[in-house]
């Protein structure tokens, strides 16, 4: 018999019983659930990573919707058990939904929630921090300094790359890759060149404003460039940053053939998923070209890293926490918390998944509503008028 897992629970008399497959930061989106007469079923296993197993143990025989995390395998097994136990809604706690097939979801009726919106500008600071790293080599620096290494100022001590006036990549112009240019060039006065299979026309527009405004001023203006391929982007950029989804057609985007266009000195960044890029290519390129530097939140093989990428020098390597803020990931567990309630109360869809901010008002109740249900549309469910 499998080990019965362990639960925290809130408002055990409650109605429809929710389960959250790990705690998550704050309070509110537990009060939200149980005013609206649910029973909170939080998971407070040890372990990290929940296995299938672990997952259908937490579902039981009756759940009306769960709340999972990136880490886990949502397909087929788990969409199932979920609906043999009476659950309708599913939600990750994340943006990203690459670890959720959809399509099971659909054949049995599950809605798959996400958290767009609210993590946008976090992920895009971190992404944007990971550049200023990499480009001033600050973690190699700080590393230096600890190790008492320090014995006087020196002309050629941690000399890195000066970020003004050169250009930064984006590729995946979205939400935030949408937002991390407006950073990187709002910031630091870089040109941009981006590649997306759709054209960034706001930030387009803000680019050319920008521009304006630094003429006027009597300074050099900043220029864009939307890139008919992404080979363009290799070529151009001095920064380059992954914001794209994970799928079919972004996994391994960036391989040995990509990394060898870049410029020998350029700047790699990820904070979308670790499989965009080849990591062991990665790791050969980066010990061929000790000038190429790269910042990366995700890993291809999370939570482990390839062979050999530790040991860089050139590579700046942090746990996944591009949207960790205190403030979005309470507003994350908000979301996923309403997809989830929304559905089991027959709420419809709420109708821009880019203007979530009335959910994350702490003074107001939030809309009647789902803020990001990404099958609505193949389920039939019905969008809110608001
Ligand atoms: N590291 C983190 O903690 C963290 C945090 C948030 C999001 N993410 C990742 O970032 C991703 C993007 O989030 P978002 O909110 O900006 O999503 P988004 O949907 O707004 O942006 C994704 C963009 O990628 C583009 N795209 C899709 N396929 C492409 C391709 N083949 N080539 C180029 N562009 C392509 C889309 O057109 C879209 O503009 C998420 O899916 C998630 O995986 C990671
Ligand atoms: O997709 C996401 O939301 C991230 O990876 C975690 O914030």
């Amino acid at each position: 018999m499998a080990k019965p897992i362990s639960i925290e629970v809130w408002n055990p008399s409650g109605k429809y019983r929710v389960v959250s497959t790990k705690s998550m930061p704050g309070t509110r989106w537990i009060n939200l659930l149980t005013a609206q007469d649910c029973r909170v079923e939080i998971c407070t296993e040890k372990k990290t990573i929940l296995s299938v197993e672990d997952i259908l143990a937490l579902i039981g025989d009756r759940c009306d919707g769960v709340i999972g995390q990136l880490t886990e395998d949502w397909g087929e097994v788990l969409f199932s058990a979920l609906k043999r136990a009476g659950g309708t809604a599913f939600s990750n706690m994340a943006v990203g939904y690459n670890n959720v097939d959809v399509s099971a979801a659909n054949k049995y009726g599950v809605a798959v929630g996400n958290t767009p919106g609210v993590l946008t500008e976090t992920t895009a600071e971190l992404a944007a921090a990971l550049s200023l790293a990499a480009a001033r080599r600050i973690v190699e620096a700080d590393q230096f300094m600890r190790a008492g290494l320090y014995d006087g100022w020196l002309p050629h001590l941690f000399v890195g790359n000066l970020l003004k006036g050169q250009t930064v990549g984006v590729i995946g112009a979205g939400r935030i890759g949408s937002a991390y240019a407006r950073m990187m060039i709002e910031g630091f006065k870089m040109n941009l060149i981006y590649y997306d299979l759709y054209q960034a026309t706001r930030l387009e527009k803000f680019v050319t404003a920008y521009g304006q405004f630094l003429k006027a001023n009597g300074e050099q203006p900043v220029t864009w460039k939307r890139a008919a391929t992404m080979v363009d982007v290799l070529r151009e950029a001095d920064v380059i940053s992954l914001h794209p989804i994970l799928d079919k057609t972004t996994y391994h985007l960036i391989n040995k053939d990509s990394l060898a266009i870049m410029k020998k000195e350029a700047i790699l960044v990820n904070a979308s998923r670790g499989p965009v890029i080849d990591e062991a290519a990665l790791v050969e390129h980066l010990k061929a070209n000790p000038m190429f530097r790269v910042g990366l939140d995700v890993f291809e093989d999370e939570p482990f890293m390839k062979p050999g990428l530790a040991e860089q020098k050139n590579a700046v390597i942090v746990p996944h926490i591009a949207s960790a803020s205190k403030w979005t990931r309470e507003g994350m567990a908000t979301l996923a918390a309403l997809n989830v309630l929304g559905k089991i109360k027959g709420y419809p869809i709420w109708s821009d998944p880019n203007r979530v901010d009335v959910f994350l008002d702490e003074k107001s109740p939030p809309p009647s509503a789902c803020p990001s249900i990404v099958n609505a549309k193949h389920l039939g469910l019905t969008t809110s008028k608001l």
